[in-house]
């Protein structure tokens, strides 16, 4: 977290050093961004006789940027910026969820012995795990959603914003005020889950509990119109990365 952003004043004093690190990550990865707009941009004008048809996502934004009665109008830097997002997204949180997983695994080898037992029983030792197969690996699922519930990849989801006075748990929460939700103590709240601090995946077996935003004990994507938008991909990343590392490895 940065403390500047809950006590305005120090802001400007940057005491975690985040904006001059992040000015610093600006000028390493703005030349990558570019070049890939202007790569795309030049494949575009190729193309331009016949028609035209995206092939990502940001051929997919370049699109808005030229439709002459756009519902919105992108600029060149919310292209790089949404690019940047979705790299944050899609590579460094489903990774970090990997690893914790691997390090609970390591601690408790049962659990590490009986997700290589079902792997070898579903898949077999003659291949990789592809995605069709993740629906038949429910304690591969079962791992990942108890290292989300001790180890989320946001433990704050993002910074949400009060649009209207409210009252929660007996709290007046003024409109504009800035809203946290602490996914990380509620993962470990006792009157929520026994035994909190265990690293125990079978607590799923028979319960209906998911992280689609439903299920308010677990919100590892948050909840609402604010959810991750990634969670699909997001999911089927760390599924499949952690089954197959499981299965190839010791
Ligand atoms: C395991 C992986 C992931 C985790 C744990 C995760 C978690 C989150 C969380 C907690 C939020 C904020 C939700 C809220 O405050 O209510 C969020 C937002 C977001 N995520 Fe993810 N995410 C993951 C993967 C991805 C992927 C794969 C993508 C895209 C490729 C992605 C793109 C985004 C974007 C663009 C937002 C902002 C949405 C908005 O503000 O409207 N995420 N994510």
């Amino acid at each position: 977290m940065n403390i500047g952003d809950s006590i305005p004043w120090i802001n400007a004093l940057d005491i975690q050093g985040y904006v001059k690190r992040m000015k610093a990550f600006r000028i390493k990865v703005d030349p990558f961004l570019e070049a890939e707009v202007d790569e795309h941009i030049a494949r575009r004008h190729d193309h331009l006789k016949n028609e035209f048809v995206p092939k990502d996502i940001v051929d997919v934004l370049l699109q808005l940027v030229v439709d002459p009665n756009p519902d919105f109008k992108l600029s060149r830097n919310n292209i790089k910026s949404i690019t940047l997002d979705l790299f944050a997204g899609g590579v460094t949180s489903p990774t970090t969820i990997i690893e914790w997983a691997l390090s609970e695994l390591l601690k408790h080898p049962k659990l590490f012995k009986k997700a290589t037992e079902e792997l070898d029983r579903v898949i077999g030792r003659e291949r990789w795990v592809e995605e069709k197969d993740l629906p038949n690996l429910p304690y591969i699922k079962f791992i990942i959603y108890e290292t989300m519930r001790m180890h989320p990849g946001a433990p704050m989801l993002a910074p949400h914003l009060a649009r209207e006075n409210c009252k929660i748990h007996g709290y007046d929460i003024v409109q504009g005020t800035q809203v946290l939700v602490n996914m990380w103590s509620i993962g470990r709240d006792p009157t929520v889950w026994d035994e909190p601090n265990e690293f125990c995946p079978e607590r799923f077996l028979g319960r209906d509990i998911d992280v689609k935003g439903r299920h308010f004990e677990l919100l590892p994507f948050g909840s609402g119109r604010r959810m991750c938008p990634g969670y699909s991909l997001g999911l089927k990343l760390i599924e499949s990365g952690l089954a197959n590392l499981l299965h190839g490895f010791t």
